[in-house]
């Protein structure tokens, strides 16, 4: 069967925020719909205090741009829409206009997958300034939830170290598009299969699943329970065995795994779904081993994060896998990524770029000029640092990374350390030209790029901060800018003293 691929829905042109479409209808009426812009979607730190993000969500961003098109119906509700004096909002000549505009923007990405670290651009949208404008708010919410919730997968992925993860969230997940984005975005982060049938059918991912208590109460005994489900599913025997006493539980598991050997099957194994996991595990590995069953698999389930499994593990359970759902697919502990989309360039009619940057009183924030791309610079194995700089510039050569707010910070890569840049093409004039890669291939990518950084960045604790900056000359140039601005200052395009 082939895969199908992302969206499971269309998401619709009015998936946006009323003032995209009042600034566009205002640029529009200016006449200015169709100067040159360039922005970009990044964020600014990382979720739950991590070393470094797992970019995701731009199979559905790929979706939404290719079919991005306002309907008849869409366009009559809009223009139903009316101001403070009750008059229309927008004239029906620019609601025609909206019905026969053309996506033709190019747009870069980081694929999904990548390890991307603040102030980095996940996207590069370049073409009219209209249609740059009002694809900010679908773009930042397809990949903010997504980027999100494959981090969070990523992190409890490593907690487990190399045990099986499961998806277990659907029942808690923000609504039913926030549970299949979800189950999407953990499966690339690095779990191993969910819970989530749909998600199953609609992205090709592995589905896996236990039983739950309703069963075992369902019989008059647990004994009944375990063997009618045995008899069933002879192939599929992970026994709950916490509904009234977990040893008990795992001592009647033992017996139905006998039973299931005489006819030719082996016992799956055991959920431990409550109480103290390292010591019932322990104690379940144990009556297991001796029971002659070293095979039968210990799955845990309660309340779990990459925090709770870190515990786990240093108290020595014995759990071979790992059941993960509402902290997983909530984002329990920072339930949102503050992505941003920031215009960066503009220019009319072809003539040069002028570059615009965003003043802010904190200076993280900002923003940086220019028309950006990464590189990432490798040597041994290893990941070295992560270059932002100016595809306006001369072909950048330099091999020095400024960090963006102390100037003195500067990291030196060494001429043995090869180059690559992160952004690739995605939309060409408004035709895609990007091959989507299998979900596989995406979550093996996840787990390549991790492969590729230091330990210390990867560590929930103080992470160590990766190297990430500017290019001398896209220093500069945002140096210029920023003094310029605050000096309220006309510059040249490149922020150069007129
Ligand atoms: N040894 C352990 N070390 C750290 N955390 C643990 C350990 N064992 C279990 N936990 C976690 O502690 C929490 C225990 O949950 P809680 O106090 O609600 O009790 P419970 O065992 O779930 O009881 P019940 O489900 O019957 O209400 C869960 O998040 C679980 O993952
Ligand atoms: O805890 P999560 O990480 O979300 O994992 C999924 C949970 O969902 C199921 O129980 P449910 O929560 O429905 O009921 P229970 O807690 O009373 O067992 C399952 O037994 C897990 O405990
Ligand atoms: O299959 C399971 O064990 C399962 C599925 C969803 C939620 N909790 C557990």
């Amino acid at each position: 069967m082939q895969t199908p691929q992302p969206p499971h829905r269309r998401c619709s042109a009015l998936l946006t925020d009323l003032y995209q479409l009042t600034m566009a209808y205002s640029y529009w009426k200016a006449g200015v719909q169709s100067k040159e812009a360039v922005f970009h979607l990044f964020f600014r730190t990382h979720p739950f205090k991590s070393g470094f993000s797992i970019a995701c969500g731009l199979g559905d961003a790929i979706e939404y741009l290719r079919t991005l098109a306002f309907r008849d119906e869409e366009l009559a509700y809009l223009g139903t829409l009316t101001g403070d004096d009750g008059k229309p909002l927008f004239e029906p000549a620019f609601l025609e206009y909206l019905r026969t505009m053309e996506w033709c923007c190019d747009v870069d990405g980081i694929p999904e997958g990548t390890v991307v670290f603040s102030h980095e651009p996940l996207l590069r949208i370049r073409g009219p300034l209209l249609q740059c404008q009002i694809v900010e708010t679908a773009l930042l919410n397809l990949l903010n939830f997504q980027t999100l919730i494959a981090t969070k997968a990523a992190r409890v992925c490593l907690a487990a170290q190399d045990d099986p993860v499961l998806e277990f969230g659907l029942r808690r997940a923000q609504g039913v598009d926030g549970a299949l984005a979800a189950s999407r975005a953990a499966y690339i982060g690095g779990c191993a299969a969910t819970s989530n049938v749909e998600a199953g059918y609609l992205f090709g991912i592995p589905v896996r699943g236990t039983h739950a208590h309703s069963w075992v109460m369902s019989f008059d005994t647990e004994e009944e329970a375990f063997r009618a489900y045995a008899e069933a599913m002879p192939n599929n025997t992970i026994f709950l065995v916490d509904t009234y006493d977990t040893l008990t539980g795992v001592q009647r598991a033992i017996e139905t795994g006998r039973w299931l050997r005489e006819r030719g099957h082996e016992l799956g194994g055991v959920r431990l779904d409550s109480g103290d996991l390292a010591w019932l595990s322990i104690e379940t590995r144990r009556m297991l081993d001796e029971a002659g069953f070293p095979k039968a698999q210990i799955v845990a389930s309660n309340d779990l994060d990459e925090q709770t499994i870190s515990s786990l593990k240093q108290q020595g359970a014995r759990i071979s896998i790992w059941g993960v759902g509402t902290r997983l697919v909530t984002a329990y502990d920072q339930p949102a990524l503050g992505g941003v989309y920031k215009l960066s360039a503009v220019r009319e009619n072809g003539g040069p770029w002028r570059h615009k940057i965003k003043l802010s009183e904190q200076t993280a924030k900002i923003s940086t000029p220019g028309l950006q791309q990464v590189r990432r610079f490798r040597a041994n194995g290893f990941f070295l640092g992560d270059m932002i700089y100016d595809l306006d510039a001369p072909a950048e050569t330099s091999r020095v990374i400024v960090d963006r707010v102390d100037l003195t910070r500067r990291k030196q890569i060494p001429e043995n350390a090869t180059a690559e840049d992160l952004l690739v093409p995605i939309f060409r004039r408004g035709r895609s030209v990007y091959e989507m890669p299998p979900i596989t291939a995406i979550r093996d990518r996840a787990q390549a790029q991790l492969a590729g950084f230091h330990e210390g960045h990867k560590r929930f604790l103080n992470p160590h901060e990766y190297p990430v900056g500017l290019s001398p000359a896209l220093h500069d140039l945002r140096t210029r800018l920023i003094l310029a601005a605050r000096e309220g200052r006309e510059t040249g395009p490149r922020g150069e003293t007129l």
